[in-house]
């Protein structure tokens, strides 16, 4: 199972989600409370090792300055949590993943026309597009995973929810924002925490 933290602000908290075994951090350039900018992504960026995904998360933006921001600050994914169409933003040559909130089984059926390289499952928009610490029912998305190899599952996971998540929709990626956080700022040991009990859950794929 792979692991992605986001809202990666700091580098204490990258270096550390990364020694823990994080695959994937997140860097919010959407509006956001954890909303960093290109320089202070940069800054974390150059000190992680190659292996670990660097995803940009983005809401709306035009695709040239996605283009540009992921350039600068090192990025190695782009991920569009907004109402972007993934194939306008193909030409910036990095895998793309694709966030659908999910209410009911015609949301799911839309995955089917996504054209991007991951399917990022999350709970409908709250305050802000994504980070909200909302979960959906996991029951819709039953065994997803299993029909599709590349779904990403979001939304309100926390260490003691994460391998039921895992359990329930099989996905290939487990991500957080809210549940690994404590008075708004990333928590070392709950993400030491989330990180074990999802790999701990198995299902490598
Ligand atoms: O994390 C944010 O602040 C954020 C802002 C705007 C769009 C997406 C954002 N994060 C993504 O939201 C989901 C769910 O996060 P949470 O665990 O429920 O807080 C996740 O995919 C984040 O990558």
């Amino acid at each position: 199972m792979k692991v992605k933290i986001c809202g990666i602000k700091t580098v204490e908290a990258a270096s550390h989600a990364v020694e823990y075994g994080a695959d994937a951090l997140g860097f919010v350039f959407a509006e956001s409370k954890r909303q960093i900018t290109v320089f202070q992504a940069k800054k974390i960026i150059d000190e992680l090792p190659e292996h670990v995904w660097k995803v940009g998360v983005f809401v709306n933006e035009d695709a040239l300055i996605v283009k540009e921001i992921a350039r600068t600050a090192g990025l190695t994914h782009i991920q569009l949590h907004g109402d972007e169409n993934p194939s306008e933003y193909e030409t910036i040559g990095l895998p793309l993943i694709r966030s659908q909130s999910v209410r009911s089984q015609e949301d799911l059926m839309k995955v089917e026309t996504i054209k991007a390289d991951y399917i990022l499952l999350d709970s409908p928009p709250g305050k802000y597009r994504g980070g909200n610490g909302s979960s959906f029912d996991w029951e819709q998305a039953k065994l997803f995973g299993h029909l599709k190899s590349n779904i990403i599952l979001a939304g309100g996971l926390n260490p003691k929810n994460v391998r039921q998540a895992i359990a329930k929709v099989k996905p290939i990626m487990v991500d957080v924002s809210s549940g690994v956080e404590s008075n708004g700022e990333k928590d070392l040991l709950k993400i030491k925490e989330f990180i074990y009990n999802a790999k701990k859950s198995g299902e490598e794929k």
